[in-house]
């Protein structure tokens, strides 16, 4: 027995995120893009999203058809406009834009009441099992330093990265601390010794580095280095396609990446 594909609307579309997440789908007949948003003043607004079929780009929701799920991956205005229309419709909404303000963050939360909603900064297994190992780490050898060092593209608009920030609060409620007691975000001129504790972060940006995270634990004549690389925006795109089918028909609320990736232990 077929079952009818999936009708999900991309936020986002034709961003970095967005056309990783088209070429997957283009091939997957388990999918139908329904709705492919950008912003309002883009250059693509209202060109075909694919050569030779209908649907084209739009810059708002209000012409959305009957939805199954709602993936963005676009900013936080973008965010904010997917999560009205979500909450104006009863959508299910995955999300992977990071670097949210305190407010935008607490509608977030408060969206949890009405619809499912599942939010992670990084999509990919290879974090998910970076997480894992580095909560372990931070837990064994409370006393090491510890330091986060991310790299990325020139384009990108946030930082520290949102990956970098989630490994910090899982290093930190490791500890039994809070990412906002422990954070050290710059460091410049006669900074003082390194506060004992302390997480440090530490920014790369540059040419078109996809996104690489590295937990640094220095301890006294020794160092233990956790690391991730990714070399391909696909490895987000799928996480976060597994991700919007697993969300649908799932209670409001909000859920986690790890109740749809667990890494093999
Ligand atoms: N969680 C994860 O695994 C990952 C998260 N990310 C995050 O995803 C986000 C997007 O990254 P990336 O694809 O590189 O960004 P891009 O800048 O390449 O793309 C942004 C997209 O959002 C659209 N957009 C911008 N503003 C709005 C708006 N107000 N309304 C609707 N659409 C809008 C843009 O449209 P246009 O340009 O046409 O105007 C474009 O399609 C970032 O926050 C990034 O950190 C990225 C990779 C992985
Ligand atoms: O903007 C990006 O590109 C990425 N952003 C995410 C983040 O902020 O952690 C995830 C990934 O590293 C790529």
């Amino acid at each position: 027995m077929t079952s009818s594909p999936i009708r999900l609307a991309i936020s986002g579309a034709s961003g970095r995120m967005g056309q990783a997440l088209l070429s997957l789908l283009h091939a997957d007949g388990r999918y139908e893009l329904a709705h492919a948003v950008v912003s309002p003043g883009s250059v693509h607004d209202g060109e075909p999203v694919w050569l030779g079929q209908g649907l084209r780009y739009a810059h708002d929701w209000s012409r959305a058809p009957v939805l199954d799920v709602v993936v963005d991956f676009s900013g936080p205005v973008g965010l904010a406009a997917a999560l009205d229309h979500c909450l104006a419709h009863g959508i299910p909404l995955v999300s992977g834009t990071t670097g949210l303000d305190a407010a935008l963050l607490a509608r977030l939360d408060a969206a949890g009441a009405r619809i499912a909603l599942l939010r992670a900064a990084n999509f990919s297994l290879g974090v998910a099992l970076l997480t894992r190992l580095l909560r372990e780490a931070a837990a064994a050898v409370p006393e090491w330093d510890l330091e986060i060092v991310e790299a990325h593209h020139g384009r990108k608009q946030d930082a520290p990265s949102g990956t970098a920030l989630a490994l910090g609060q899982a290093a930190a409620a490791a500890r039994s601390t809070t990412l906002e007691a422990a954070a050290v975000y710059s460091r410049e001129g006669r900074t003082g010794e390194r506060v004992p504790g302390s997480i440090g972060f530490a920014v790369v940006r540059g040419g078109d580095i996809v996104g690489e995270h590295q937990a640094l634990l220095v301890g006294p004549g020794e160092r233990l280095e956790l690391g991730h690389r990714a070399t391909d925006r696909t490895i987000f795109a799928r996480g976060a396609l597994q991700a919007a089918r697993w969300l649908i028909g799932r209670a409001s609320g909000h859920w986690r990446l790890e109740d749809v990736l667990a890494p093999p232990v």
